[in-house]
This record gives C-alpha cells, sequence and structure tokens, in this order.
C-alpha cells in the first residue's frame, strides 16, 4: 500500500529475516504481510480470481489470448496495492489490456472487487512475485508499457538493495518492452525520485521523455494519499523512459 507520508514505516526485519520462502529472492523488493481481507474482498478472491486471475506458472504467456485480442496495447503493473489507480486507468482506457502484478492478498481482493464492480474487461491480475512473472512469464519485447507506481521506498540506506528499481531489474524490464514502449515510474519520496532517475538515465536501452522529471500523464489519478501528500506539502516525482 502507499505509505503514510507524514510517516515513514518501514517493514518489519524480524517478520522479513523469519520467512524461509522470502529468503532466496533476487529483490527482496517486499514483506508479506497478513493484511484482514474484507469480506467483499473475500468474495471477489473466491469469484472473481478464477475468471480474471491469471495462475502464476513459469510458463510464457500469449497475452494475445489471454485478452482476448491481438491489436490492443499490452500493459504491465507491477505492484498495485489496492488497485484504485489500475481499475482507474483501465477503465480510462478500455482499448488497452492490463496485466497487474501483485502479492498483497487484500490488495489482489480489492483490485478483483473493482473489475466486477466496473464490469472492466481489460484487466487481468496474477499474484505473485513480479521478478518470477518477469522472468518466465513475460516474453521478450512484448509489452508497450510498464507502471510502477509507489513502489516501497526502503528509506534507510541498509535496506536500498531491497529497492525494485536496481540496474539488473531494469535491464529485465527493458528485454520485455518493444521497441518504443515506456517505463513509468511514480514515487512520493525525494531520495528515491533521485535514485530511479539515476538508475534508468544509466541504462543505454532507455532514453528519458522529460529533460528530468516528467509531467503527470494525464492517465494517472491522484490518489487520496498523493491528495493528502500535496496537501502537506510534499511533492510527487513522475519519471518517464522510452525503450529505444
Ligand atoms: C507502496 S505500495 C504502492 C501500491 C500502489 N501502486 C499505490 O500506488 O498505492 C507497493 C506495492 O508493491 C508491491 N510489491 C513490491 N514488490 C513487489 C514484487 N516484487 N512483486 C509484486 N508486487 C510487489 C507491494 O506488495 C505493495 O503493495
Amino acid at each position: 500500500m502507499q505509505k503514510d507520508l507524514t510517516e515513514p514505516k518501514q517493514p518489519d526485519i524480524e517478520e522479513l529475516t523469519n520467512n524461509e520462502a522470502l529468503k532466496n529472492r533476487p529483490i527482496r523488493s517486499f514483506v508479506l504481510r497478513q493484511g484482514r481481507l474484507t469480506t467483499g474482498q473475500q468474495r471477489a478472491l473466491e469469484q472473481v480470481m478464477p475468471i480474471f486471475g491469471v495462475p502464476y506458472q513459469p510458463e510464457l504467456l500469449d497475452l494475445a489470448t489471454v485478452f482476448g485480442r491481438t491489436e490492443s496495447k499490452k500493459i504491465l503493473e507491477i505492484g498495485f496495492g489496492m488497485g484504485e489507480s489500475t481499475a482507474y486507468i483501465a477503465s480510462l482506457l478500455p482499448e488497452q489490456d492490463f496485466l497487474g502484478v501483485e502479492v498483497h492478498t487484500p490488495g489482489v481482493g480489492s483490485l478483483l472487487k473493482q473489475i466486477d464492480e466496473q464490469q472492466l474487461k481489460n484487466l487481468r491480475i496474477i499474484q505473485h512475485d513480479a521478478v518470477e512473472v518477469l522472468n518466465h512469464m513475460i516474453a521478450d519485447a512484448s509489452l508497450d508499457g510498464v507502471h510502477i507506481f509507489f513502489p516501497d521506498p526502503w528509506h534507510k540506506k541498509r535496506h536500498h538493495k531491497r529497492r525494485l528499481i536496481q540496474a539488473g531489474f531494469v535491464k529485465l524490464l527493458c528485454s520485455k518492452l518493444k521497441a518504443g514502449a515506456y517505463l513509468h515510474v511514480a514515487t512520493d519520496w525525494q531520495e528515491y525520485a533521485e535514485w530511479v532517475l539515476d538508475v534508468l538515465k544509466a541504462e543505454p536501452q532507455l532514453e528519458n521523455t522529460a529533460a528530468d522529471y516528467a509531467p503527470k500523464p494525464a492517465y494517472r489519478p491522484l490518489t487520496k494519499f498523493e491528495n493528502r501528500g500535496i496537501k502537506l506539502g510534499h511533492g510527487v516525482w513522475d519519471i518517464v523512459f522510452l525503450r529505444v
């Protein structure tokens, strides 16, 4: 979920180090928290997931088959949280298809519920580590865009290695983007914004669409957290690069 802008919270490191299943990931960008499910999320997980969920399996996905159409743009969103922006963008752009990847079960339930309520046809969900999904399920040069909105900033210096945006991960993303496709990252943490800008600038397969930070693309909605942050005088940085 998007962090409280006034009080950045660090994930519980005890929880991290004690979780055997999470130890071998190349980037430990997330902590699996229990999180309570609402009745609506639970129901959506049971009834909507079988229709709009794509089970993780280490086999290439044919996105045209998944969405039932070939000509539409295919956009991947990594870490959609509770999915408010994802559902908004999918309803705004029905001619494009959106594949959302998230590990957090209440978030997955929440987006499934919105898919059902808003009758969204152009959205599918994979509940799994996005690094593994990219490595095993996404074909090279198959994506028209990638959204990464408010990735966990991992504020403390000793946790920076857990940041999702790292040189190796960006190379992996580049291999999945078509020529001319975009990578859009947004963050409300200035030091992470500078880090992301530096990592993306250093990748020769990417070119910036702006001198440094980009204007907020019209499709990305202002979330309530972001609005609250802006009222408190905090900034938000959008970073949009193109695959050359
Ligand atoms: C700070 S939240 C932001 C959520 C949402 N994008 C928003 O703007 O509110 C970051 C999300 O990324 C998810 N996440 C982090 N690393 C991930 C990974 N490797 N694969 C899938 N999801 C991941 C977390 O579970 C969390 O929900």
